[in-house]
């Protein structure tokens, strides 16, 4: 299983074994030293949920686990309990809980497997929901038509598929950024009309979306209304052959997954987006709607996991004037900014800043930390990519829950200041359970580095 290979390769320690199976779909769950038990016979569950249950609410307790993580796994129960009362199913739901939860990594393993599972079937009946209900205004837009979508230049770049092909598209205007040209106006057009399409739905239907992230109150994640196929084709046939030249370091031949998702900012919208780094390797940005001012984006060079939150040091920190360090350069239709005194610094160009404005697209890794400043009047929407490599997925959980607890709720909250940094991420936070990995050893951390 790639879940046990990624496992034992990067932590040296037995891989989980979430299922000892027990015939017809049931399975056991193995007691903490791993040892089958002989009490495990009271502590079934299926295999397979039971799509027809309705489960009940827990969110009215004070429980040691999530209510949605009692909720979620009724529907492993055995079907005789299904239709007992909701203290019955509680106490035989918490007696295995708690039976996996003493310390140990390998019982925490074995319990985010479990909320994994149960976010999936979740995550895959919510989006099914949506799917079967939305009308598409543009349904060229769910398909990959290449040279629709694409301007000629970025297609040849792609074709030719070599480093000066991809280079000669480029531009990096600090280590670690690219900006090029890639999709057709028509295709933003499509895209931002699409979406208001699909709020509209929502407003009519009240139907209650997942927000993007856990910074954004507003904006639409395109896959799960019916656009992932569509994004996985830009991803694996356009965004992976860029990334396997300028990414190396994060894995950037290897991405296999993606979120991508819309951002609006403006009058009833977000306003802006605080420091963070990205729940991706690699991270496609483009602004797809150009009638705003303000929304500058900014970069502050990249860190690793150790020093996502410290502190800009202070002499650091001096370098940086985002009013009067910056001036103008107009790329094609790039409108960019940069550091003045970068050209030519070593120590400074490892915490790079730079400031972005409409419209552009770019390319950038989810560790090097950035935001968008306000957006002064208009609309602002941007498509994102987050680009996934497969090794991280099982601890990608595990690390935002522990975000979102010394967060102290949604990232949204947190500072603009430019001091400290927090990841934002997608909202999957089920257990609360962390194994506190996460691996990116080949990056060059802006903070260790100086
Ligand atoms: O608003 C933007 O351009 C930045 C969005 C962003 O960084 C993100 O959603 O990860
Ligand atoms: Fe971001």
């Amino acid at each position: 299983m790639a879940l046990e290979a990624s496992m034992g390769r990067r932590h040296h320690q037995t891989p989980p074994q979430p299922s000892s199976s027990a015939g017809n779909g049931v399975f056991f769950l193995m007691p903490p030293n791993g040892l089958p038990d002989t009490s495990t016979a009271r502590h079934r569950l299926r295999l397979n949920p039971s799509a027809e249950h309705n489960p009940d609410s827990y969110d009215d307790l004070q429980l040691e686990f999530s209510p949605l993580l009692f909720s979620s796994l009724e529907r492993y129960l055995p079907p005789a309990m299904l239709s007992m009362s909701r203290d019955a199913k509680l106490q035989y739901m918490r007696d295995i809980l708690l039976r996996y939860s003493p310390d140990g990594e390998r019982t925490r393993v074995r319990i985010l497997f479990i909320s994994i599972l149960l976010y999936i079937q979740r995550h895959k009946e919510y989006r099914q929901r949506i799917i079967s209900n939305y009308q598409p205004l543009h349904r060229e837009l769910y398909t990959m038509h290449a040279t629709n979508f694409f301007v000629p230049s970025f297609l040849k770049a792609i074709n030719e598929n070599t480093v000066e092909s991809f280079r000669s598209i480029m531009t990096e205007p600090i280590p670690g950024i690219y900006t090029f040209e890639m999709l057709q106006p028509h295709f933003c057009e499509m895209l931002l009309t699409e979406v208001d399409n699909f709020e509209r739905w929502i407003h009519e239907t009240k139907f209650r979306i997942m927000r993007p992230n856990t910074m954004n109150k507003f904006g639409a994640v395109l896959d799960d209304f019916g656009l992932e196929t569509m994004l996985s084709k830009l991803m694996n046939d356009f965004i992976r052959p860029i990334s396997r030249v300028f990414f190396p370091d994060v894995g950037g031949s290897t991405l296999d997954s993606h979120h991508g998702f819309v951002v609006e900012y403006g009058m009833d919208r977000d306003v802006e987006l605080g420091f963070h780094v990205d729940d991706s390797e690699v991270t496609l940005n483009v602004c797809v709607g150009s009638d705003f001012s303000g929304g500058e984006l900014f970069f502050r060079g990249v860190r690793c996991d150790n020093h996502v939150n410290s502190e800009t040091k202070s002499d650091v920190d001096e370098l940086i004037n985002l009013e009067s360090a910056v001036y103008p350069v107009v790329l094609h239709d790039v409108k960019l900014y940069r550091l003045d005194n970068y050209l030519g610094a070593s120590k400074e160009s490892r915490l790079l800043h730079c400031h972005f404005s409409a419209y552009y697209q770019i390319l950038h890794r989810g560790r090097h930390r950035h935001g968008a400043r306000a957006t002064t009047s208009g609309c602002r929407v941007n498509l994102l990519l987050w680009c996934r490599r497969p090794s991280l997925a099982l601890f990608r959980l595990n690390t935002m829950s522990r975000l979102r607890r010394c967060e102290g709720g949604r990232g949204g909250e947190r500072q603009v200041d430019g001091k400290s940094t927090c990841r934002l991420s997608f909202m999957f936070s089920m257990t609360g359970l962390e194994l506190g990995m996460w691996i990116y050893s080949e990056l060059v951390c802006s903070y260790c580095g100086l």
